[in-house]
């Protein structure tokens, strides 16, 4: 008895715990020099726009990614809450695919010829991994968490007081920056800590790897936007 609470105790805000204990990948996501070039104004617009195109295509495949998780949730999940927040992300998604492509064309991006880059490969291809069945919903939740997480802590930095962010990457910004936004990230947060509460220890261990290999590979999406590999 006194073993299981002890066990509880130290799962409860297993994700901040998480996020403290690999702060560095996790500041590497949400403050990368990409995002700290929008805030500053000296963005690159060659970087946006590449930013741009690959997202679009990223976006795509987060779809059917999003619907593994609200299968996993209608098959798995003891609280019916969770599918109406999963669909209310599916929602925002058919608005951002809409939105991407009101942006390209405002920047002349075009869309149809996009060939995806080495690092938008390998993110889509992880998320393809983690539609499999074999991932629990747990993890696969708290995946999606911090998929959604990194972009909103990045924009939101653009959008605090003293940032310099261009007029016309304001919107940008505002679409994961938004206060909405935040409350959605922190309702699936609250998913996955509750969800984390009562998975064994390893399921709990591959759910603290896949959330590293999350921050990694938006360290790596970044980086590809800013014209590296
Ligand atoms: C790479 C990436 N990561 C996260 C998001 C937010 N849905 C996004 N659009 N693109």
């Amino acid at each position: 008895m006194e073993e299981k609470m002890k066990t509880e105790v130290e799962r409860s805000a297993m994700i901040d715990t998480w996020l403290e204990k690999h702060r560095l990948i996790y500041t590497g996501a949400t403050r990368h020099p990409f995002i700290l070039s929008i805030r500053d104004g000296t963005i690159d617009m060659t970087s946006f726009k590449r930013w741009l195109a690959q997202d679009y295509l990223f976006v795509r495949s987060f779809v059917p990614f999003l619907s593994s998780v609200l299968i996993k949730a209608w098959k798995e999940s003891d609280d019916n809450t969770d599918m109406e927040i999963i669909l209310g992300g599916m929602a925002s998604l058919s608005d951002e695919i809409s939105w991407f492509k009101r942006e390209a064309s405002k920047w002349g991006v075009l869309l149809t010829d996009i060939i995806p880059q080495k690092a938008n490969q390998d993110y889509c291809r992880f998320l393809e991994s983690l539609m499999s069945p074999d991932v629990e919903y747990t993890v696969s939740i708290t995946a999606f968490w911090a998929i959604e997480a990194v972009y909103q802590e990045s924009f939101a930095h653009c959008l605090e007081d003293g940032s310099k962010t261009p007029p016309e990457l304001q919107e940008t910004c505002e679409r994961w920056g938004n206060t909405g936004f935040g409350e959605y990230c922190q309702s699936l947060k609250r998913i996955a800590e509750r969800k984390l509460q009562k998975v064994s220890d390893d399921v709990l261990t591959k759910a603290e790897v896949l959330l590293l290999r999350v921050l990694e590979h938006e360290v790596e999406f970044w980086n590809m936007s800013s014209g590296g590999t």
